[in-house]
């Protein structure tokens, strides 16, 4: 059976002024399917999920999503986006943040209430949708802005370090439910350096200095390079013996 590609990339470059900051990255994501983009701080991952997501342009190569070329305007309502640093806002209540971003998505009315209830028992927060984000912590902000990411069941999800600053057990459920969303058809594109999660994934992609150094499973990647970890994994893909 032929896959359904989500996400496709050709030959995506992206410079900033003479700094070329990704290369010739070629990569797809199907429907249904957890794509983590596993690599150290200032690899890339963060500037090619913009790109995806239509908040950033490539220099070259092309960037398609659901077979448009992006960036496209229409697609947002198609994408869920859930950037690194939250996009809150702090004097508002969590209810009056989702309210807005849901009507920014043509939610109204009781499917807008339902939708806001579902995301807030997914991230945890059902107790905390009435005060003010100001209160919240740190890990909180994030699953606002996961449950944000999530209102509109987006066919997209492109998730950038969702889990940081969030407690194991939660993790663990945030982890169920990205499993649950993807046999329900979302594809999923998710940036992590924790390597449990990348384990998560259905499969990797290893960027190393704007590189894409290796794509597969986490069993393939394994077994190719003769590792027992993804660590060991992405050090013998990145050219240092483990
Ligand atoms: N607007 C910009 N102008 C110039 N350089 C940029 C810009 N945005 C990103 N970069 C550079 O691009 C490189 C990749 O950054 P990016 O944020 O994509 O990495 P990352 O893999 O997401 O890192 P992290 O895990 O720390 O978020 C870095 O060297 C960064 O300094």
């Amino acid at each position: 059976m032929a896959m359904e590609q989500c996400v496709r990339l050709e030959n995506v470059g992206r410079r900033f002024g003479n700094t070329e900051v990704l290369k010739e990255i070629t990569m797809s994501v199907q429907r249904s399917e957890i794509f983590g983009l596993l690599g150290p701080s200032g690899a890339g991952k963060t500037t090619l999920v913009k790109m995806i997501a239509g908040i950033d342009t490539a220099t070259s190569g092309q960037v398609y999503v659901l077979d448009q070329k992006m960036p496209k305007l229409g697609m947002f309502s198609k994408i869920g986006y859930m950037a690194q640093s939250d996009a809150l806002y702090m004097e508002l209540t969590a209810q009056e943040n989702l309210q807005f971003f849901a009507s920014l998505y043509g939610l109204r009315g009781s499917k807008m209430r339902q939708r806001i209830e579902a995301v807030m028992d997914i991230v945890g927060l059902s107790s905390f949708l009435k005060k003010q984000v100001s209160t919240y912590s740190g890990g909180m902000k994030r699953r606002l802005s996961l449950a944000i990411a999530l209102l509109h069941e987006p066919e997209i999800l492109i998730l950038d370090e969702p889990t940081v600053g969030i407690d194991p057990v939660l993790r663990q459920s945030i982890w169920k439910e990205f499993e649950q969303l993807s046999q329900s058809g979302t594809a999923i594109l998710v940036t992590t350096h924790v390597m449990d999660e990348a384990d998560k994934c259905h499969r990797l992609g290893m960027i190393r200095g704007g590189k894409l150094i290796a794509t597969g499973t986490p069993e393939a990647l394994k077994q190719e390079t003769g590792s027992e970890t993804i660590e060991q994994a992405f050090l013998h893909f990145g050219g240092v013996q483990a």
